[in-house]
Order: C-alpha cells, then sequence, then structure tokens
C-alpha cells in the first residue's frame, strides 16, 4: 500500500524556478511542538525567501468571492478572465504564475506544458480536484491546492435541499402550478421520518449530510471504506458494508471524490441490488453514477426518483434523458453556490496560493513537495529511518488502542536551525499513517493529515557534543497511553519506544523498549522476547531456515544473562502463518511479534 520511502519525498520533478520559489519558509504547524533539550548558538538559517523581481500574475478564470479577490490584489497582478477556451486558456498561461479555477475550468496536461514553467500553483477555489491533471501539475512542478472546508455546510445544505424537494415534488409541482395547472393528486410526496438513508462517502460533506438527516428523523446509515467508525458512531450512525447500504436504503445521496475507484460506482449491476423505490441524490460528481443505467433504472422503477446537482459532462447535452425525466430534479453544479461559501473558499483559496507564491508550503495543497535537493541529500538515508521508524511503531500498538500521542526524538549534534527536520517528521507521519488508512501522506500534507487525524506529535532534540557532519546521531520514536502487541515495545515510563541510527548508510533499528538491538531495517522483522538461555538464536533460526526464510540480521539485546532478552531477527521474505506459529511454540518465547517494515 505504502509507497516506499523515496517516493513521493524524496523524487518530485521540479524545475529549478519552481523549486527556489517553494522551497524556502516552511511554517511548523500548530499540532506540533518542539523542546529543546540543551540550548546552543544558533547558526544562520539554512534557507531564504527568494524575492520577486515584480509582482507575480495571478489568473482568476472563474468567479471568485470579492475577499478572496482583494488578498490577491494586495500581492499580485490579478486577471479575472471567465470563459476563456481552452485554447485561450493556454495562451494565456504562459503570461501567469497562478491559476485559479473551480469545477468548470478543465486545467489538463496543455494548460501545464503551455506555461512554459512559469505556472507555480494551481488554486481550486473548492474541493473536489477531478478537473486538474495532478500528474501533470508535478511533473511540471506546479503546486496545486485546493479549499477542503469552506463549501462543506453549502454543499450538504444543498443535498439536504434536493432530498426534500424530491420528496415532495416541490421543483414538478412549482413548474405545473407556474404552467396554470392545480395538481393537488399527481403530486403527493414521500415522507422521510424513519426512512433509511445511506449516505455513500462518510467525509466532510457527508457526515453534515448526515447530521441533519437525523434531524430530519431519518434512520442515517453510511459506506466509508476508509472513515473511522467512532466517528460515525458519535453522531449516531452506522457504517456498513457498499451492499447492505444500496440494498437496505430508502434514499441514497453519494458524497464520494470521483476516483477510478468511485466511477460509475452505481451502474446496471449496483442498480438490480437495490430497493425497488429507491431515490438517489447527487451533489457528489456526476461521474460516481453511470447516467444511462440510471435511466433505465428509473424507467424499469428501480428507482423512484433521483435529484442530481452533478452530471457526468457538465453542462449537460439539452436533450439529455436523464435531464428531461419527470421524475429527475436537476441543479446547474450549485452545491456550493452560497454567498457564505464563496467567500469563504475565495478566501481559503487566495491565502493559499498567495502563500505558496511567497514560498510557503500550504496545508491544503494536494500534490508533491518541493524539497531541495541539497536538503534530501543529506537527510536521505534518515528519511529512510524515519518512515519506517513510524512503520514499526505503529504496527506495534495492540489493535483497537487509538494512536493519538506520539513524541519524536532527534539525537544531533548540530544547532537546532541547522537541522531542517521537517522532512523526517513527515515521513515519520508517513509511517505512522500510511499502514492503518488509505491516506497517501507526503510532505506537503503529513501535517495537515496528522491534525485532521488527531495526531499529535511533538518533537524534541538532543544536542549532543562531537561532530555535527552527520546531521543525526539516533532518532527515537514513542507513542503514549497505547496497548502493544509486543509488551516488550513499552518502555519504562509506559510509552511504546522505538529508536534507529544510520549505519553506512543503513537504517538500523538499535532500540524496543528498554531493549538495546541492532537489526537494519532493511526487510521484515521478527520481534521475540524470550527466556535468556543457550540455544535460541538456534531454535528460531532453524525454524525459519526449514521454510527457506532467509534471516539478513539478528540480534539479543538483554537485561541481565540468563534473564529476559530481546532477540531482533530481519527476514528477507515473509514467514508463513506455520512458520510463525512455530516460533511461538519454542518453550522459551514468551511473545513475539512479525512486522513489516
Ligand atoms: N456539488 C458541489 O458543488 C460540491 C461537491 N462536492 C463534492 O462532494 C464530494 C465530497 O466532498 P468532501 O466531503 O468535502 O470530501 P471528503 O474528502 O471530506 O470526503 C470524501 C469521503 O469519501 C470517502 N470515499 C472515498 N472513496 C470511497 C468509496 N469508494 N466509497 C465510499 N466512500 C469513499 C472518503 O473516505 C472520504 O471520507 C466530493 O466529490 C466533492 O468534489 C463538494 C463540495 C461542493
Ligand atoms: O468544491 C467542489 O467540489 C464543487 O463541486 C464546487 O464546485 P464549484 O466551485 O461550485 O464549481
Amino acid at each position: 500500500m505504502a509507497a516506499s520511502a523515496s517516493s513521493n519525498l524524496l523524487t518530485p520533478s521540479v524545475n529549478k524556478q519552481s523549486l527556489s520559489s517553494l522551497s524556502s519558509k516552511l511554517p511548523l504547524s500548530s499540532c506540533f511542538s518542539v523542546t529543546l533539550r540543551r540550548r546552543r548558538t544558533a547558526a544562520a538559517p539554512r534557507f531564504v525567501v527568494v524575492s520577486m523581481d515584480a509582482k507575480p500574475t495571478v489568473l482568476v478564470a472563474e468567479k471568485l468571492g470579492e475577499a478572496g479577490l482583494d488578498l490577491l490584489k494586495d500581492f499580485a497582478n490579478v486577471d479575472c478572465s471567465y470563459n476563456l477556451s481552452p485554447e485561450e486558456l493556454c495562451t494565456k498561461i504562459s503570461l501567469c504564475d497562478a491559476l485559479i479555477v473551480r469545477s468548470g475550468t478543465k486545467v489538463n496536461r496543455e494548460v501545464f506544458e503551455s506555461s512554459g514553467g512559469r505556472l507555480k500553483v494551481v488554486g481550486r477555489a473548492g474541493v473536489g480536484i477531478d478537473n486538474v491533471d495532478l500528474a501533470a501539475a508535478t511533473e511540471h512542478g506546479c503546486l496545486v491546492v485546493n479549499a477542503p472546508t469552506a463549501n462543506t455546510v453549502a454543499a450538504a445544505e444543498h443535498g439536504i435541499a434536493l432530498l426534500t424537494a424530491m420528496a415532495r415534488n416541490i421543483a414538478q409541482a412549482d413548474a405545473s402550478v407556474k404552467a396554470g395547472k392545480w395538481q393537488r393528486n399527481k403530486y403527493v410526496g414521500v415522507s422521510l421520518v424513519g426512512k433509511t438513508l445511506a449516505v455513500m462517502g462518510f467525509g466532510k460533506v457527508g457526515s453534515e449530510v448526515a447530521r441533519r438527516a437525523k434531524g430530519l428523523g431519518m434512520h442515517v446509515i453510511a459506506h466509508d471504506p476508509y472513515a473511522p467508525a467512532d466517528r460515525a458512531r458519535a453522531i449516531g450512525v452506522e457504517l456498513v458494508s457498499f451492499d447492505e447500504a444500496i440494498a437496505t436504503a430508502d434514499f441514497i445521496s453519494l458524497h464520494m471524490p470521483l476516483t477510478p475507484t468511485t466511477s460509475k460506482i452505481l451502474n446496471d449491476e449496483t442498480f438490480a441490488k437495490m430497493k425497488k423505490g429507491v431515490r438517489i441524490i447527487n451533489v457528489a460528481r456526476g461521474g460516481v453514477i453511470d447516467e444511462e443505467a440510471l435511466v433505465k433504472a428509473l424507467d424499469a422503477g428501480i428507482v423512484a426518483q433521483a435529484a442530481l446537482d452533478v452530471f457526468t459532462v457538465e453542462p449537460p447535452p439539452k436533450d439529455s434523458k436523464l435531464i428531461q425525466h419527470e421524475r429527475v430534479t436537476v441543479t446547474p453544479h450549485l452545491g456550493a453556490s452560497t454567498m457564505e461559501a464563496q467567500e469563504g473558499v475565495a478566501i481559503e483559496v487566495a491565502e493559499a496560493v498567495v502563500g505558496a507564491l511567497k514560498g510557503e508550503l500550504a496545508a491544503t495543497a494536494v500534490n508533491a513537495p518541493m524539497v531541495p535537493a541539497e536538503v534530501l541529500a543529506e537527510l536521505k538515508p534518515f528519511v529512510v529511518l524515519a518512515e519506517k521508524l513510524g512503520r514499526l511503531a505503529v504496527q506495534l500498538v495492540a489493535g483497537g488502542s487509538g494512536v493519538k500521542s506520539v513524541k519524536v526524538t532527534y539525537a544531533s549534534a548540530r544547532a537546532p536551525d541547522d537541522l531542517d527536520t521537517r522532512v523526517l517528521r513527515a515521513m515519520i507521519t508517513k509511517g505512522l499513517i500510511e499502514p492503518i488508512s488509505s491516506v497517501f501522506v507526503n510532505l506537503v500534507n503529513a501535517d495537515f493529515t496528522a491534525k485532521q487525524r488527531g495526531l499529535r506529535i511533538s518533537e524534541e532534540r538532543i544536542i549532543l557534543d562531537g561532530s555535527p557532519e552527520s546531521p543525526l546521531e539516533f532518532i527515537q520514536v514513542q507513542i503514549a497511553n497505547v496497548e502493544s502487541r509486543f509488551a516488550s515495545a513499552i518502555s519504562e515510563s509506559g510509552e511504546i519506544k522505538v529508536e534507529g541510527r544510520v549505519k553506512d548508510g543503513i537504517p538500523h533499528l538499535t532500540r524496543v523498549g528498554s531493549f538495546e538491538v541492532d537489526v537494519s531495517l532493511e526487510g521484515s522483522i521478527i520481534l521475540c522476547r524470550q527466556v535468556d538461555q543457550p540455544g535460541m538464536i538456534g531454535k528460531v533460526g532453524s525454524v525459519l531456515g526449514e521454510e527457506n526464510v532467509n534471516i539478513s540480521f539478528m540480534s539479543v539485546g538483554r537485561f541481565a544473562p540468563r534473564n529476559q532478552a530481546v532477540m531482533a531477527i530481519g527476514v528477507d521474505e515473509q514467514p508463513s502463518k506455520e512458520v510463525l506459529k512455530k516460533i511461538g511454540d519454542i518453550p522459551a518465547i514468551e511473545e513475539f511479534v512479525f512486522i513489516k517494515v
């Protein structure tokens, strides 16, 4: 699942121009604290902000709230050019440092290619970035930022508006009265109270819709493979499987992003599994529904009604059977269109764009980070160590204990200002989060992701005497207030503790709990606690050998001879369940754990 440590953090494809402007001045997020155990005179900062010769130019290609425009104008030349054709956009873009769009502009590869390297940031004044080619942006060293929170309530309110309008035929009845008719029998609706609403995608918008639907007396269930069950439980919503959600719901409301996995997630096959007479609401993205299949399901009576704000092609063709269907209520992608939300997203995106142009990292950045090559070159082995320690530590946590508080200690002979730990912290965060979620963490979004998940990471430096040639002596990761799958990983002070060093360019695990070990963090690891007695290494070694599992490294740490010992074994292959069971069955082994790093 998780990409290797050298993936997105180490190999951004960035042109020199964007590196110099974006790599400096990266502020610490408020969810982190740093403690220095010993003070030293600060050395000169490593990075300086690169000043711009002239004001940058920001192209605003879709209508943006005034407050956002004002923020932009304080810092840049702002060109508001709406309704540009793709060709006009490509022509203009070579003169722009930033581009701001909503959902109506396709920022495809051609746009980045046409920019000739000048475009440094694309700001999406909203959530969905499916209209921006992120891969192309990253390849061209262009940061993409969005405004992920300011339109949440507006979208949720629109979802509820569609739900209630559909149930009571408001749009159809309104048109009928205006056409001079009075059809009270034709527009008998359905009640919402007691009905089951399935919220598909329990993120920001989905959970707000759920909260509001509960207020309407609906029974709300949700499907979201990545949402934490406790967040759903907290508002009285049960997380269920996709099939259960669609089979039991009277109303289905879609709130997931458009991705290759969610594309046409409602299709002939899934409509066939729904309750007859189900009603569908979509304020997410048109592409999550196979629109032809929806028309068939409406005609077959499987779907009684649909209320749609978004379409596969926007605007949809006038003669679209779906749009014209009398049991379908439509709006022209209005989910985010309230005065309040538009002012909010305008400010959110303008701040992020200005920050990026000044060389700051935006918390709402959605693509690859910009990291100076010389910093990465020096930190590279420690970056790998940092991610592996994070991965190891989180896998030592027993199921059910939520990870909330992590302390990272860096021991170094460098003065604090001469050691930038943001990359290391991002990698530890990546290591901590990726094994237990589907979130993709990189330098840009690590702090933001940790904060969103309620994960607090505090940093501490131990300043060592000695040569500051190497940036770091060791890194320690401690997770507080959790149980461990491997009790020996708990230190005297009660936290899961792992410590590692870089030896000959290779990351090594050098401490687990109170036990000193020494095993390279290259393949996978078996940690065993046993009674310290002769023959143990041989016994475990021969169980692994019988199964052709190659041992790369082995080390034993103990309190005192013939007392307790912890054995750390590096293995090249993943041992089978049977082999692991055989290790567990060795009488002197008191506990063991297998961990993929
Ligand atoms: N109509 C409009 O004007 C607006 C539309 N939107 C759209 O609403 C959607 C949700 O936005 P937010 O809640 O802000 O995003 P979010 O990222 O907070 O929530 C999306 C949720 O979908 C879940 N998800 C991902 N894959 C899934 C799958 N296969 N099945 C079920 N759940 C899955 C994620 O885990 C996440 O919890 C996006 O598509 C966004 O573009 C958002 C604002 C306005
Ligand atoms: O934020 C989103 O994802 C939206 O769909 C809103 O789109 P808009 O900015 O109104 O074009």
